[in-house]
C-alpha cells in the first residue's frame, strides 16, 4: 500500500475545521480475509429479462465493450418483469431469495441478539436507501421523517452516509452536523475525528486519496458536457472526485450512442475507469478504493480496526454498495443490508425493500437502544 495523501486544509465546514490524514501502510489495507466467507456469490444483478434495444455494431473491440456496458446497465435497473420469465418461476426465484437474504426488518430480533454488548457502527448509502430513485438526480431529497430516523441513530452509534455523490451535495440533502461524510465512493471523506492517530484538538478528519486526479476529472467532466449535450435526456453529474453519466431520461434506444461517447472520451484517459449503477455509468480514477475501503477507513478511524467488539451495519441498494458487503464478509464481522424490492444477487446477509423500510429499521434500532439503557439503569 502506497500513501494515501489528502492536502492540509482550514477550510471551516458543517462539521469542523478539517485537517489531513497520512496513512502509511495502514493494517487494514493489508488485512488479508481470515473468516470464512459464505458460498461464494458472483458480482452483479440477476437478470429479469430482455428488451431490445439498439446495441452497436460489436465487430470491433469497442463496440463489444459498448454493447456489455448497454447490457449490464439493463441488467442492474431490473425494473420490469418480461414475459420471458414465467410468473412461477420469477415467484419461485423471489422467494428462494428472500430465504438467502431475510428482511432486516423480520429479523431484527436475532440481529439484535447478534450485537449484544458490542458497538454498533452504522454505513448509510443515500440514492435509493435513504432517498428514493428519482428522475432528476438534483432532485433526491429524504424524507424528514428519514432525516430524523437518522438523526437519532446518529446519537447512538457512529454514523457514516458513504455515496457516490459529491460530499457536499450529499450533506445538503441530508443536513445532519455530526456525522461521517464519505462522498465521491469514499474518495473524500470528512467527520469527527475520534482516533487519537487522526485527531489534532478539535480538528476534524478530511481524506481524500484521489486528490490528485482534481484537474483530469475537471477537463473529462468538461469534454462530456460538450459531448453528450446532443443526446436528449442525457445528464452528466460532476462528483467532485468521479463523474456520473445518466441514462435515466435517455430513450433505450440511445443508449448505446451515449455509452460510445462515454467509450470515446474514457479511451483518451487510461488513469480514469468506469464502473455502473443504477441507469448511471461512473468514471472514476482507477486507484484501488472504493466503499469497502472507506468502510475500513472509517472504522479505523474511530479506533475498531482491530475490535472485536464491534458491528459494523452497511445499508445499500447498488452495485457499488457489494464493495461494502464484501469488507463486511471478509472481516468475519457485521452484515450488510441490500435494499431490494428484487432478487439481485449480493453479499449482503439481508434485505429491505425499500427506503420506507430502512426508515423503519433505524427506527426500530433506537427504539432498541433506547430500552437497553433503560434497563441497564
Ligand atoms: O452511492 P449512492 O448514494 O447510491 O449514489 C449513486 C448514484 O446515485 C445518484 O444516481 C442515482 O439516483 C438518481 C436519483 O434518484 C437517479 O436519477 C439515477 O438514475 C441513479 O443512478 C447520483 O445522481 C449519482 O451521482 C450517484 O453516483
Amino acid at each position: 500500500m502506497t500513501n494515501q495523501n489528502a492536502v492540509a486544509s482550514d477550510r471551516k465546514s458543517a462539521i469542523g475545521v478539517k485537517i489531513t490524514v497520512t496513512l502509511s501502510n495502514s493494517s487494514f489495507f493489508s488485512r488479508a480475509a481470515t473468516k470464512a466467507l459464505p458460498a461464494p456469490v458472483r458480482g452483479g444483478y440477476i437478470t429479469i429479462s430482455r428488451k431490445k434495444v439498439a446495441r452497436k455494431p460489436s465487430d470491433t473491440e469497442g463496440g463489444k465493450k459498448v454493447n456489455a456496458w448497454v447490457d449490464s446497465m439493463r441488467d442492474s435497473s431490473p425494473t420490469r418483469v418480461k414475459s420471458s420469465a414465467s410468473l412461477s418461476e420469477t415467484a419461485e426465484h423471489q422467494t428462494s431469495w428472500i430465504t438467502r437474504h431475510p428482511s432486516a426488518l423480520g429479523n431484527f430480533g436475532e440481529i439484535m441478539n447478534a450485537t449484544k454488548g458490542k458497538k454498533i457502527v452504522m454505513f448509510l448509502d443515500y440514492d435509493g436507501t435513504l432517498a428514493p430513485i428519482v428522475q432528476d438526480p438534483d432532485r433526491a431529497f429524504m424524507t424528514d421523517e428519514m432525516r430524523e430516523a437518522v438523526r437519532n441513530v446518529a446519537r447512538y452509534f457512529p454514523t457514516a452516509i458513504v455515496t457516490g455523490r459529491c460530499r457536499d451535495k450529499v450533506f445538503s440533502f441530508v443536513k445532519l452536523a455530526g456525522l461521517y461524510y464519505a462522498g465521491s465512493h469514499g474518495m473524500d471523506i470528512e467527520g469527527p475525528s475520534k482516533n487519537r492517530k487522526y485527531k489534532k484538538g478539535n480538528q476534524a478528519l478530511l481524506f481524500q486519496p484521489a486528490s490528485e486526479f482534481l484537474p483530469m476529472i475537471d477537463q473529462v467532466y468538461k469534454t462530456l458536457l460538450e459531448k453528450t449535450k446532443s443526446i436528449p435526456g442525457a445528464k452528466v453529474e460532476n462528483n467532485k472526485f468521479c463523474l456520473s453519466v445518466h441514462f435515466r431520461c435517455v430513450d433505450e434506444n440511445s443508449w448505446a450512442d451515449l455509452a460510445e461517447q462515454v467509450k470515446l472520451v474514457l479511451d483518451e484517459y487510461p488513469k480514469l475507469k468506469l464502473t455502473q449503477g443504477r441507469k448511471v455509468l461512473e468514471i472514476r480514477p482507477t486507484i484501488k478504493w472504493d466503499k469497502g475501503k472507506a468502510l475500513e477507513f472509517l472504522l479505523e478511524a474511530l479506533g475498531y480496526a482491530n475490535s472485536k467488539d464491534v458491528i459494523p451495519v452497511y445499508i445499500g441498494d447498488d452495485r457499488t454498495d457489494e464493495d461494502a458487503f464484501k469488507a463486511l464478509r471478509n472481516r468475519g464481522q457485521g452484515f450488510g443490508i441490500l435494499v431490494s424490492k428484487v432478487a439481485k444477487e449480493t453479499h449482503a446477509t439481508y434485505s429491505l425493500q425499500e427506503p420506507s423500510e430502512v426508515k423503519d429499521f433505524l427506527r426500530r434500532l433506537v427504539q432498541w437502544k433506547r430500552l437497553a439503557l433503560r434497563q441497564q439503569h
